[in-house]
């Protein structure tokens, strides 16, 4: 999705920020003054920017030569917003000079390298004056930031978040416009937090943020993972290199101890690159049924029914048996829940507040988010993000598990992008749900119904004989109004694909749309209002 329509971010930032003379950068990171470029020895920055559409007055604005386009081709307009100097290749500062003669230009050789280091210092090294976590990995890396940002709030009073839902520091939240910040950003929003008296950071750190040095100048205290899957390939090209990518937050230079899931091969591997390194203390947790060979295994996971959490125990290395319950129903969801609660234990938490506190982080902005919970009248409503088909049949295996009646998914799949998922994701709501309810997602240049189309043939490639499938051509809120009305007491409903995005993508159009809070009118219609507390503490969708 194009970041245009994303809410600025622009407000997060430091007011109280000691200036940082130029020259002083310079010769901390062996910055040449461009030729013929304006005088650096008076100019101090009070800020950093690589976006010309986000600079402040008085800020230093990086020039990156991008995919696209050379950064330096924007300088003018940052110069034009306040910046008070810029840091750019030798070929951007020609640029730079030429459109802004006797601009302040310093200039090295790869200015995305030295980005995030010079921000951190002009931002006095926030990271490392907060209790900073990271997460990274193909899936679950949202949630289990959620489950980080819950405990360390728990313990410490509170916690910022950056990453895929929201950038939110304090009181003050944007959506976010991707997983991970561009590093100026980052650090940003870090020194805002200690500003704010936020004494911690959970992060989502994605693969190509950490290729393309967006973390630079982050150091954590704890980095997680939790697996590798196939994705990405387009950027990456091979599953080595993606690994390769991930493996960079496990180094001195970013984190001080790591927790590394050893589900699967990739996080063996990484574990083994980890251990190698000395300065780098290492947890390995499995989280799924397996031996018990590791530091930190997961025995005795079970659903139950009634509160849809998923209890377990985990054993840790000197002999710790710790219950703990993951609100989220489903396997995946303990991976998630198993990596946060080691992470946060070794940041400092005590086991007994870090169980408490993620037992009540059940409200995860679309991510197996209950808007309605079972009591007896009322069925179970979730919204989720589940887009792919692997993803559809984890969450609906999961959901199927808490469900004594019908399962009924109000789903759809993404216009102008991969055709081929679209039957895949028929057949699998059509082989694990009861009833079907075909909606729209993002359909894009696309017509609905041929969308729609290419689903149904999937499900009537598996059950030709189902019945129970309708289609909501009007507009996706009706749909998600009509699974709602559709789910009795024991039935649950749950709308896939969209989780927390507040868009829909329809011709060239972004439209305003969050699947949550139609679901949560929908429910309170017919079943009275929502307890504050009966589908999660504190609705943040
Ligand atoms: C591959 C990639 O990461 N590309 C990023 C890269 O784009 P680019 O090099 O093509 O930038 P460009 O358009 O050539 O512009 C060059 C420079 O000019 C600047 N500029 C550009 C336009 C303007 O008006 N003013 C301005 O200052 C840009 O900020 C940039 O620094 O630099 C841009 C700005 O710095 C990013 O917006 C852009 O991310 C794009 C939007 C993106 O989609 N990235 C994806 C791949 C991504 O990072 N995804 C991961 C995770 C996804 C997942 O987990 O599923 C993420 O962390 O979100
Ligand atoms: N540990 C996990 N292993 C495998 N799949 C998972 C795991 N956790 C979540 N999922 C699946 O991946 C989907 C996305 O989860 P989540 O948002 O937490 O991951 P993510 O890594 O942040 O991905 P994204 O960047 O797309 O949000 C969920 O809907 C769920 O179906």
């Amino acid at each position: 999705m194009s970041n245009h329509a994303y809410e600025s971010a622009a407000a997060l930032r430091p007011h109280r920020l000691e200036p940082t003379a130029l020259s002083e950068l310079a010769g901390r990171f062996g910055l040449a003054v461009a030729p013929g470029a304006g005088g650096v020895e008076r100019v101090s920055v009070v800020g950093v920017s690589v976006d010309s559409s986000d600079v402040a007055a008085g800020e230093l604005f990086t020039a990156i030569p991008g995919f696209k386009r050379h950064g330096a081709e924007f300088a003018a307009q940052a110069v034009d917003a306040g910046a008070v100097a810029v840091l750019t290749d030798a070929a951007g500062a020609e640029i730079v000079l030429r459109d802004r003669p006797g601009t302040p230009v310093l200039v090295t050789e790869d200015p995305r390298a030295v980005v995030g280091p010079l921000a951190a210092e002009v931002y006095r090294h926030p990271s490392e004056r907060l209790t900073a976590t990271a997460v990274t990995g193909t899936n679950g890396k949202t949630t289990t930031s959620y489950f980080v940002e819950a405990i360390l709030a728990a313990h410490l009073g509170g916690c910022m978040l950056a990453g895929t839902v929201e950038l939110r520091v304090g009181e003050q939240h944007v959506e976010s416009p991707r997983t991970t910040v561009e590093a100026p950003v980052l650090q940003r929003l870090m020194a805002l937090a200690l500003e704010e008296g936020v004494p911690a950071a959970s992060l989502e750190a994605s693969s190509q943020a950490l290729d393309l040095r967006r973390m630079d100048g982050t150091v954590v205290e704890v980095a997680g993972f939790t697996n590798l899957q196939r994705d990405h390939l387009d950027y990456h090209e091979t599953m080595e290199r993606y690994l390769e990518a991930k493996a960079i937050l496990f180094t001195p230079e970013h984190a001080r101890r790591a927790v590394v899931c050893v589900d699967d091969e990739w996080g063996v591997r990484l574990a083994e690159k980890v251990a190698s390194d000395a300065a780098l203390q290492l947890d390995r947790v499995r989280a799924y049924p397996g031996e018990a060979d590791t530091d930190w295994f997961v025995t005795d996971a079970a659903v139950s029914m009634t509160d849809s959490a998923t209890t377990f125990v985990l054993h840790g290395p000197e002999g710790e048996e710790i219950a703990a319950s993951c609100p989220l129903p489903g396997l995946v969801n303990v991976q998630n829940a198993a990596l946060a609660l080691v992470m946060t234990i070794r940041a400092g938490v005590p086991a007994a507040t870090a169980v408490e506190a993620l037992s009540q982080a059940h409200n995860i902005p679309g991510r197996m988010q209950r808007i309605s919970q079972r009591d007896g009248e009322r069925g179970l409503c979730i919204v989720d993000f589940a887009h792919t088909p692997d993803a559809m049949r984890l969450t609906l295996e999961a959901v199927r598990a808490i469900t004594p009646g019908r399962l009924i998914v109000v789903f759809s799949s993404d216009g102008d992008r991969d055709h081929g998922k679209r039957p895949m994701l028929g057949a699998v709501a059509a082989e694990l749900a009861d009833v079907l309810v075909l909606t729209d997602e993002n359909p894009r240049s696309e017509d609905p119904q041929t969308i729609r189309d290419a689903i149904l043939e999937g499900v009537r490639s598996v059950r030709p004989d189902l019945h129970d499938v309708e289609q909501v051509t009007t507009w996706r809120g009706d749909a998600v109004k009509r699974g709602v009305e559709l789910c009795g007491p024991e039935d649950t409903v749950i709308v896939t694909g969209k989780g927390h995005e507040p868009f829909l993508e329809i011709g060239g159009e972004f439209i305003r749309y969050n699947d949550a809070p139609v679901m949560r009118e929908a429910v309170e219609a017919k079943w009275g209002p929502i307890a504050s507390d009966a589908a999660g503490k504190g609705s943040r969708a």
